[in-house]
Formats: C-alpha cells, sequence, structure tokens
C-alpha cells in the first residue's frame, strides 16, 4: 500500500518500518535443550514452536513467563448510533468494571492462570466519530491514542496479550478490513454479539455506507484508522509496535485485535513477526483476514467473544509448553536411551 506519511504519523510508520530482528541464537539454544529432552524429537508439535517464539522474540535461549500481561483496551463508537450491535453501547463501560471485580470470562481465565490482567479505558464517554456520517478520529487524536497504546505496557511483561472491548467494534474491525483487502461490507461482516440474517444485512450496509464517505481517503494504513476508528485499535496498534521494540512477544486475540495487526502489516509485512495469532474466532471475515496476512492461528474453538480471551488461552498454553521444557528431564539425567544415530 502506498505510504504517506502525514505529519503525526511519521514516527509511527518509522517505528514500523525499521524494526528489530528476532534471535536466531535464541532460538538455536532452546533447539538444543529440546533435543535433549525425553521424547521423541518433534512430539510436542507447536509447544516447541511457542518456547522458539518466546525465545526468538524475547532474545533470551532461556525465555521466561514470570510476568505475563493480557491488556485489554476498551473505547466506544459512534457507528452504535445505526444499530449495529446486538447489546446497547453501555455494555462497554459496565464490562470494564466487570472485568476488574472478576465477573468476566477474561477475569477468570487470568485468575485461573495467574496472567496479569491490565483493562485500559479510553475516554469511554466520548465515542468516536459515526462513520458512516464523519471521520472516526482526527489525525492527531488518533497518533496520540497509538501512543498512549505504546506506553500502556510499560512494566516489562515478558508475554503480551492483546484483546479489546467496545461494543460496535465488530463493524469498525470490517470496515478495516474492507479498506486494506478490498470487498464489500458483506464479505466482512459477521453477528458480532448476535445480530440475526436482517441486523447482519443493515450491518454490511453501514460499512458500505462508511466506505463510500471516506472512500477518497482511505489512501494508506494510517489514514483508514483515523477516519473509520476506533480508539481500541488504534492503542492495540500501539501495544504491538512498543512490544517489538521491547522484546515482548505478542499474542493477538480475534477479529478485532486482528484488524490492529493487519493495519501494521500493511506498512511492513515483517511488522507483525513476533506476533502468534491465538485462534480462529467463530467471526466468518476472521479466518480471511488471517489468509490475507498469511498467518495461521493457533487455535480453532469456535470462540467469539474478544476482551483477550483466545490470546489468554494461547498464553496458557505458551506456559505449558515452556514449563515442560524448563522441567523435563533429558535422556542423560532419565536413563532414558536416546534414538539410535
Ligand atoms: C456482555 C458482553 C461482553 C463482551 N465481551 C466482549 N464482547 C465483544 O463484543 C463486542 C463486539 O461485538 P459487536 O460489534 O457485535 O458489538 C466487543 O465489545 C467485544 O469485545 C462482549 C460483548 C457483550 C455484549
Ligand atoms: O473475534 C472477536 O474478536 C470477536 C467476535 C465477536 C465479538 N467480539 C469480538
Amino acid at each position: 500500500m502506498p505510504q504517506a506519511p502525514r505529519a503525526p504519523f511519521g514516527e509511527i510508520v518509522q517505528l514500523l518500518s525499521v524494526l528489530p530482528a528476532g534471535d536466531e541464537a535464541a532460538v538455536e539454544f532452546v533447539r538444543a535443550r529440546d533435543a535433549r529432552l525425553t521424547k521423541p524429537r518433534g512430539s510436542l508439535g507447536a509447544l516447541e514452536g511457542l518456547v522458539e517464539f518466546l525465545a526468538r522474540w524475547q532474545g533470551n535461549g532461556e525465555p521466561t513467563l514470570d510476568n505475563p500481561m493480557v491488556a485489554i483496551f476498551a473505547g466506544n463508537h459512534g457507528v452504535t448510533d445505526q444499530g449495529v450491535s446486538a447489546y446497547p453501547r453501555d455494555v462497554t463501560a459496565q464490562m470494564v468494571k466487570n472485568f476488574t471485580v472478576g465477573g468476566a470470562a477474561i477475569s477468570q481465565i487470568c485468575a485461573l492462570h495467574e496472567l496479569n490482567l491490565r483493562v485500559f479505558e479510553l475516554a469511554l464517554e466520548l465515542p468516536t466519530g459515526d462513520i458512516t456520517l464523519e471521520p472516526a478520529l482526527d489525525d492527531r487524536m488518533c497518533a496520540a491514542t497509538i501512543a498512549y497504546g505504546m506506553e500502556a505496557i510499560a512494566g516489562r511483561p515478558d508475554l503480551l496479550c492483546i484483546g479489546e472491548m467496545g461494543i460496535g467494534n465488530t463493524t469498525i474491525a470490517a470496515a478495516i478490513n474492507a479498506a486494506l483487502y478490498g470487498g464489500s461490507g458483506a464479505d466482512w461482516v459477521g453477528p458480532g454479539t448476535g445480530l440475526d440474517d436482517a441486523g447482519l444485512a443493515h450491518k454490511a450496509a453501514m460499512v458500505d455506507r462508511a466506505l463510500a464517505l471516506h472512500r477518497d481517503h482511505l489512501v494508506d494504513p494510517m489514514a483508514i484508522l483515523a477516519r473509520l476508528g476506533g480508539r481500541e485499535i488504534a492503542a492495540m496498534l500501539g501495544a504491538l509496535i512498543a512490544a517489538r521494540h521491547q522484546n515482548i512477544p505478542v499474542i493477538v486475540d480475534g477479529y478485532v485485535a486482528t484488524a490492529a495487526a493487519s493495519l501494521a502489516h500493511a506498512v511492513n509485512p515483517d511488522a507483525i513477526a513476533h506476533c502468534i495469532f491465538a485462534h480462529v474466532s467463530g467471526e466468518p471475515g476472521h479466518r480471511r483476514a488471517l489468509d490475507a496476512m498469511e498467518v495461521r492461528p493457533l487455535l480453532d474453538l469456535g470462540m467469539r467473544l474478544g476482551e483477550g480471551s483466545g490470546a489468554a488461552l494461547a498464553a496458557v498454553l505458551a506456559k505449558t509448553a515452556l514449563h515442560l521444557h524448563n522441567r523435563m528431564a533429558t535422556f542423560e539425567e532419565a536413563a532414558v536411551s536416546d534414538r539410535e544415530s
């Protein structure tokens, strides 16, 4: 996609363009130990890949998961005035409260598996512009929100799970995907929180209306983000960028979080190399967005919740994988015969 880094986005596009590489020596160190563990080589499949992923992007042959963070970014969307969600906009703030008191699915996944849950509210009382009528954000606000997401992950997590909360944001993700990858609203919308067929057709029409309104302005990924929104997607993009520059591997959640990764990928495909895509969500456009980036999801559980829930479950697998890598016996230690060479 042609790059026109307009003023407020210059530094952000720069951070997406000049990126630290993965640490292949750290990966080799992990592989050398893995080869000595009491199991047939390769038999732990994707779990072995998860430990290599942690090593490569932490830059550490002995990766840690002492401080895994699940970051949920929450924003509200003016497009909910068009009746694109099965639930009212107030649910965003109500769920933010629910996250912190422990009543949400993500709260209990994190509590059970000792993941640090952090919730970042983004001006919930000030929804973004209704994209069927106006831009979601002006460029400066959009750039500032990306910067907020970069700051939010301070505290040195050794793994970052990226999730979101925002009634209406599957509409926003669909619009971003259509702008990046082509097609119309119908190609990218899904039931979200539970629309029926009529609701789905209306949602597709609202995406088409937004695309028509903004058509001449959707010239690069940052313009697409500012025009279509929303705040939580901008902040997730910032978090994803900052993580790369701070040696923090990232696990991306479902359909909405993936839209943030798609924007990064559209600037520079290498900008998502430090990301694992946790799962393919039940939202039908998700698989197509993953295919467009040529990435494969770790899990397929038919989940369509958001909140970082799929990413947190992938983190549980990563914790298991690293525990095995660190605690299993080697062939020598266990006096088990290695394969004939
Ligand atoms: C109670 C409740 C909890 C949620 N947790 C995540 N979402 C998810 O649903 C929303 C997106 O779907 P749509 O675009 O259809 O509004 C987001 O907030 C997302 O995180 C929830 C939605 C509800 C209703
Ligand atoms: O996959 C997701 O992220 C998703 C799906 C439905 C509703 N909210 C989020």
